[in-house]
């Protein structure tokens, strides 16, 4: 864990020249996507204080072609980060299956092998009182994993924001709205934001698991429905529910979807 996180900062310490050629405002497959406030930069309001690295990681073999050759060492630490990363959140995911009483593998295979990870880079704020690192929003994955070493992630838990501090080597784990949606309400997905420091930067690593096709369809799992437990959502497409999330914001996303 510590290997991924110095090798995520010693890119973001790169001189610009260096980084330009990832600069982009679309999310694509061939390459990793710089970006800064927000991957469209112009069609948002308020920007965020962040920059971001993005890159598709599944399967690895097939996308390390994509990632950043600097610094040098980057996609052999970051490999082995997407392979433990994979690993980790199959194994959540299966236990959250047992728990919901889902069939075994339910979320393996289709469900779950979309897996892009993001390193965020906000940098240290002369005034936080002005800005937030990342607005408050709910991911629209299956399960997000974050890695964090400095404070500033909140959580919004019965109507208060609560800081979310940093253990040494732990993983955070956030329910997306797909998982909101499969488990018919009851594994909510989590508000959060991230708020800015003034006295150091800050570099985390997210890991989401996403439908890597976006003809997957996501809807209350059987198991979890019964006459006094009736579906909450309709079905649909994850790529249906990534259109409805650009066009409307955070919690109206899924609301869209709602019965
Ligand atoms: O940087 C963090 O602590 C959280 C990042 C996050 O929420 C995200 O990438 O969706
Ligand atoms: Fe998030």
């Amino acid at each position: 864990m510590e290997g991924s996180m110095e090798v995520c900062k010693e890119f973001f310490n790169l001189p610009a020249e260096e980084k330009e050629e990832y600069v982009s405002d679309e999310i694509s497959y061939g390459k990793a996507w710089l970006y800064t406030g927000t991957v469209k930069y112009d069609a948002e309001k308020n920007q965020n204080w962040v920059d971001g690295l993005g890159h598709l990681c599944y399967p690895v073999e097939e996308t390390i072609n994509s990632w950043p050759n600097k610094p040098p060492r980057y996609r052999e630490v970051i490999a082995e980060y997407a392979v433990g990363s994979k690993k980790l959140s199959q194994m959540i995911l299966e236990l959250i299956a047992q728990g919901l009483g889902l069939e075994k593998g339910y979320f393996a295979g289709k469900l779950s092998d979309g897996h892009t990870l993001v390193v965020n880079h906000y940098p240290k704020c002369p005034d936080p009182s002005l800005t937030i690192g990342l607005k408050e929003h709910h991911d629209p994955t299956v399960l997000t994993t974050i890695q964090q070493n400095v404070c500033g992630l909140h959580l919004f838990v019965n109507g208060k924001w609560l800081a979310v501090d940093p253990l040494p080597n732990a993983i955070f784990v956030i329910n997306g709205y797909q998982l909101e949606v499969i488990s018919n309400g009851r594994l909510k997905s989590a508000l959060h934001r991230v708020v800015t420091n003034a006295e150091a930067d800050r570099t985390t690593i997210s890991y989401f698991i996403n439908p890597g096709d976006g003809e997957s369809v996501i809807e209350p799992a059987k198991a979890v429905l019964s006459d006094g437990n009736p579906p909450k959502f309709r079905a649909f497409t994850y790529s249906e529910f990534i259109k409805k999330k650009m066009e409307v914001d955070g919690e109206s996303a899924l609301a869209a979807f709602r019965l």
